[in-house]
């Protein structure tokens, strides 16, 4: 992990991450302290739609930031502008973004990931047909892999397939799925997948992992350990961007949200600051009257522990019926 990364691993205590965001101001847009990226002016139209129009972003290095909003807000549509997987409509008009002080404009998406923001990509057709192993070594060999994923991901490790190897056994170690790597991936379970897909953006070393639903199709035994890994990352000095429709998940992990709506930036500040905000309120209601914007409680250690301790139980019975039919 690069200096800049462990450098800010003092924000692994809570206290120290609030102080440091206590004086910033819970407005759209906000200066941070310590910005790892920093976006001007991006915006994004399809045909008659404004997908994203966002005049000005900063995130704090080594923290969590939920980026959040109803459907169709733009939070998908700005990750791709981010990270180089779509081109602004603004471009050559004044859309500027820079990552750890290096402006990426005008970059790839391999660029991008070579600067160290990279992101997680959902399991397609053909990363399903392909072994752990083989997804986590994407790029790092001939892999008959997706075009795209191949491009970002090869350069950073071109030359180096042995302790490439090293790396990806020792994360799917971490992430509990070494048992699995020549398993296909499409046999995982939801949850399993989305480990699968942290894993596999972590063996570039990024500075910043970007997660797109993270938590989305995870069983709530797994739902504690994804939380505990995305915390994990964290206190290691990581900084974490995430988009998350889950409010308890929000609520549960982030030092801080971003709301979007209607491809604008309309809220920032903590959980508790952002779901009290009225236009954060409005935003929700006006796309779907359903969402419950959260309680924490819902997540509490004791319930997690419940959950996990039943889905132990049920799965002890399962082996157990099964092992008493053979
Ligand atoms: N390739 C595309 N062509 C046309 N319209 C698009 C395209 N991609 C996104 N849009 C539109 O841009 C808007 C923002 O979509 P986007 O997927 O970024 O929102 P989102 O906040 O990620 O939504 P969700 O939470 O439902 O995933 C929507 O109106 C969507 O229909």
């Amino acid at each position: 992990m690069s200096e800049t990364t462990t450098s800010a691993s003092s924000l692994a205590d809570p206290a120290a991450r609030r102080a440091l965001m206590s004086g910033v101001a819970p407005e759209p847009g906000s200066a941070k302290p310590d910005p790892i990226l920093k976006v001007d002016k991006i915006e994004r139209r399809f045909g008659g739609i404004t997908a994203v129009d966002v005049e000005h972003l900063e995130v704090q290095r080594g923290i969590i930031t939920a980026l959040i909003g109803p459907n169709g807000a733009g939070k998908t549509t700005f990750f791709n502008l981010i990270t180089g997987f779509d081109k602004p409509s603004s471009a050559g008009s004044g859309a500027h973004w820079e990552f750890d002080g290096r402006a990426l404009n005008k970059t790839s998406a391999s660029s991008v990931a070579q600067a160290g923001m990279v992101r997680t990509f959902q399991l397609t057709k053909s990363l399903n047909r392909m072994t752990v192993m083989d997804n986590m070594m994407l790029g790092a060999q001939d892999q008959d892999g997706e075009n795209l994923l191949k491009s970002v991901f090869k350069p950073l490790w071109r030359g180096q397939e042995k302790q490439v190897e090293e790396k990806a056994k020792e994360l799917l170690d971490r992430f509990k799925l070494l048992e699995k790597k020549d398993d296909y991936a499409g046999s995982l379970s939801g949850g399993q997948r989305k480990l699968l897909e942290m894993a596999r953006a972590l063996m570039s070393d990024p500075k910043m992992i970007m997660l797109d639903e993270p938590m989305a199709g995870v069983n709530p035994a797994l739902t504690q350990s994804l939380l505990g890994h995305i915390q994990s990352l964290r206190d290691e000095g990581m900084t974490v961007l995430f988009v998350e429709h889950d409010m308890h998940v929000v609520r549960h992990i982030s030092d801080w949200v971003v709301v979007m709506a209607e491809g604008r930036v309309v809220a920032e500040g903590t959980a508790d600051t952002v779901m009290s905000n009225q236009a954060v309120i409005d935003a929700y209601l006006g796309a779907h009257h359903d969402t419950d914007l959260g309680d924490d409680e819902v997540l509490s250690e004791s319930a997690l522990e419940e959950i996990e301790a039943e889905v132990r139980a049920d799965e002890a019975a399962h082996e157990k019926h099964e092992g008493d039919k053979s």
